[in-house]
């Protein structure tokens, strides 16, 4: 406990972490989504450098976690390269620890994993790119690779790329798999642009789970793709958000799921108590205006402080015996 200015006490988090999401960067003139909202591709890059410039002004975030979609699908090939290369060196101006980063469909569009991986340091096998870490004792991030099964990002003959095929075509009737026309509710979640998470890395979640159990860790779970319909569009879903949710809830270790890909953002909270926490888009920002934002972590609440449109949140956990 300290004592603040106006004599009251206030606890100090445990640690606190920067967030963005979506940037989705293109040196390309401005542009709009399918369904016809604008799109910033050359000012995004602004935003990640004046978060950047935030966060170190702090100098007290531990880290930063970046939500995917590094890059966008209308990037020139030719320059993917380089423009994800240009975005990781603006991240690496953060002076405060490592940044993680998790792979989204638009960075998949631009490169392989066999390149993309090593350039966002995640350490994988096999091109896998899910992993955990433990900033402090009393906490667990999880990042999930939400393109595990997919048809975007392995070869077209891999075995996930196949069953990502199979997946669509008994679920999605359109030829173009990106659209949902004549597809009711929650089956909207099966498009080509969202993914899914393969048996390995559900086994994996659960060894993990399991063990922040018995440490006693509070886990917060990361994925692009949001894992609850309450936050975000159908449309936007892990394809087996409902296969992880059901595991999650078998746990109660995980007290907030933070997630990209659905550029306006989202807040829910799940029939456990979960937080879901969908994150405003980079790319979404108008000229001179910002989402980015730092998340103060505490015993028994994350607190994310957002900038312009990132909205702040205040997620106290649930209380469990
Ligand atoms: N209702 C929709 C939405 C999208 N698509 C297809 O997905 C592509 C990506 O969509 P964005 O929102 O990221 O622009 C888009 O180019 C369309 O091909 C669709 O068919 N129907
Ligand atoms: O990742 P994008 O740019 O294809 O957009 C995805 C949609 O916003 C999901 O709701």
């Amino acid at each position: 406990m300290v004592l603040s200015s106006s004599g009251l006490t206030t606890t100090q988090p445990l640690f606190s972490f920067g967030l963005i999401s979506d940037v989705q960067y293109a040196d390309i003139p401005d542009g709009r989504s399918f369904l016809g909202v604008p799109r910033y591709y050359r000012h995004s890059i602004l935003v990640l450098q004046r978060a950047v410039k935030e966060w170190n002004t702090h100098q007290k975030h531990k880290f930063v976690i970046n939500f995917g979609d590094i890059v966008d699908g209308f990037c020139p090939k030719d320059q993917s390269l380089g423009a994800v290369q240009k975005v990781v060196d603006e991240f690496e101006m953060f002076r405060g620890g490592p940044v993680y980063h998790m792979i989204g469909n638009h960075c998949l569009y631009n490169l392989p994993r066999s390149k993309l991986l090593p350039l966002l340091k995640i350490q994988s096998l096999d091109g896998r790119a899910y992993y955990d870490f433990s900033p402090v004792p009393e906490y667990r991030f999880v990042v999930l690779d939400g393109y595990d099964i997919s048809a975007i990002g392995w070869p077209q003959d891999h075995p996930k790329s196949l069953e990502a095929m199979k997946i669509l075509r008994e679920k999605n009737p359109n030829e173009n798999k990106n659209s949902p026309t004549g597809m009711e509710g929650l089956e909207r979640r099966f498009l080509m642009f969202n993914g899914g998470i393969g048996r390995e890395q559900m086994e994996w979640l659960d060894g993990v789970l399991l063990e922040a159990t018995k440490k006693k860790q509070k886990v917060v779970v990361c994925c692009h793709l949001p894992l609850d319909a309450g936050a975000a569009s159908e449309k936007g879903l892990l394809w087996n958000y409902d296969e992880v949710m059901n595991l999650i809830h078998r746990y109660n270790c995980v007290k907030v799921c933070l997630a990209g890909h659905y550029h306006k953002g989202g807040y829910s909270i799940d029939s456990h108590g979960i937080h879901h926490r969908i994150i405003e888009a980079a790319l979404e920002c108008p000229l001179d205006t910002n989402a980015f934002g730092h998340i103060d972590a505490y015993h028994d609440r994350l607190s994310l402080v957002g900038t312009d449109r990132m909205k702040s949140t205040d997620m106290h956990f649930y209380p469990t015996s």
